[in-house]
């Protein structure tokens, strides 16, 4: 049994990916515990941690000086912190999954000589992770050719981003039938905390749509708590089937009863499209940092499993006429969705439970180590 230790910022984004390799691991017999930071309570319910520990951590903003030096006094408090849980907790491996709360664990863990992989779950290289390639050992991708991991002076290695166990489970089921006359389920959502763009096009674009097409949708939509009165009237008044959370913990199983997916192009979206092998028209999240989200997309489209409409030009008129010709054109949607699944990486999570493994057993000692 060996012992590992986790970091990951605090979404769903990153905190999914290494909840799957905790099941992994977990399976193998090992003992794991989390460093994360405070947002573990909306999506960690399920971790299989024997203990999950809040870390200090921020994100320095060079635009506001004072913010910028408490942000640093911040983050050498989480190292300083994180080296002495580190002392005790004594793990033969890290693992880090990107977000700015991994940065101060990471580089504790690499002061202390422990051995350390980075996971990206993105096309291009996080900030955090951009910012740790020195500490690290490995960087497992997700993606063949991940923008800027060229340079990171480390081992690279293609492990595909897990999924969790809850996305496994329904992994195989058959895209559902598509005929002329039964219903016609969508699964919207804006990534882990929800979009308000997504909230304010989605309802208004399938209020557009021909009424005998409408009534055959049932939606199933997360939206933001704000969100949600002013979607459902949206719905209401246009005499849709639908269901509405915030949050929604069976949406792995609500995506495979469905036909089409329109939200986000975050990492996990888009790894559970490909593993369900479900096609999605994606909204990349604009002004992110090096466009994580429409590289993420960019990927599934060029295989023919998905379509991008960029927020900026996408209207009601122009989704809803998109969401009408994909309906009524019955090859399309499953064409797509075979093409989403042919990308589907559905042993990504024992690719990277192998690489840590490999990196515990061989011992602090026989690391070549940068701290
Ligand atoms: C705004 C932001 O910071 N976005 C980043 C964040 O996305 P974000 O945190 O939104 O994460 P992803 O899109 O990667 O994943 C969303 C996850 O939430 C799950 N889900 C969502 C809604 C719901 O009701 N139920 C549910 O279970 C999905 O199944 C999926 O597993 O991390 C990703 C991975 O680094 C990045 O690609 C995104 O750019």
């Amino acid at each position: 049994m060996k012992k590992f230790v986790l970091m990951a910022g605090g979404t769903g984004g990153h905190l999914f990916p290494a909840m799957a390799l905790a099941q992994e691991l977990a399976r193998r017999g090992h003992a794991i515990e989390l460093m994360t930071d405070h947002r573990v309570e909306s999506y960690g319910a399920d971790f299989p941690a024997q203990a999950i520990h809040v870390v200090p951590a921020a994100t320095p903003s060079i635009r506001n000086p004072v913010k910028f030096v408490s942000a640093g006094f911040k983050i050498v408090g989480g190292i300083w912190v994180a080296f002495g849980m580190l002392g005790k907790i004594k793990p033969d491996a890290v693992i880090g999954f990107g977000g700015y709360p991994t940065f101060p664990p990471f580089v504790a863990a690499s002061l202390r000589g422990i051995p350390g992989i980075l996971h990206e779950q993105n096309a291009v290289l996080g900030r955090a992770n951009k910012a740790l390639g020195r500490f690290a050992d490995i960087l497992a991708m997700s993606f063949p050719d991940t923008k800027f991991a060229d340079a990171l002076n480390l081992e690279k290695v293609v492990t595909g981003n897990p999924v969790r166990d809850r996305v496994r489970a329904v992994a195989g089921t058959p895209y559902p039938p598509l005929d002329g006359q039964g219903p016609i389920r969508l699964v919207v959502f804006g990534g882990s905390q929800g979009a308000r763009a997504i909230s304010e096009i989605v309802p208004a674009a399938v209020a557009l749509v021909p009424e005998a097409l409408r009534h055959r949708l049932h939606i199933v939509q997360q939206c933001r708590a704000e969100d949600l009165d002013q979607v459902a009237e949206v719905y209401r008044q246009a005499k849709v089937n639908v269901e509405l959370a915030t949050f929604f913990d069976d949406l792995p199983e609500r995506m495979a009863r469905c036909h089409l997916v329109i939200g986000r192009s975050g990492a996990s979206t888009i790894a559970e499209l490909c593993v369900l092998g479900r096609p999605a028209i994606m909204v990349p999240l604009p002004g992110s940092i090096d466009a994580d989200q429409k590289n993420n997309a960019l990927f599934l489209e060029a295989a023919g499993g998905g379509w991008i409409a960029e927020q900026a030009t996408l209207s009601p008129q122009s989704l809803g006429t998109r969401l009408t010709d994909l309906i009524t054109n019955p090859a399309t949607l499953p064409k797509a969705a075979a093409a989403a699944r042919s990308l589907g990486q559905l042993r990504a999570v024992e690719k990277l439970a192998d690489l840590a493994e490999m990196l515990a057993g061989k011992g602090t000692t026989e690391m070549e180590h940068t701290p």
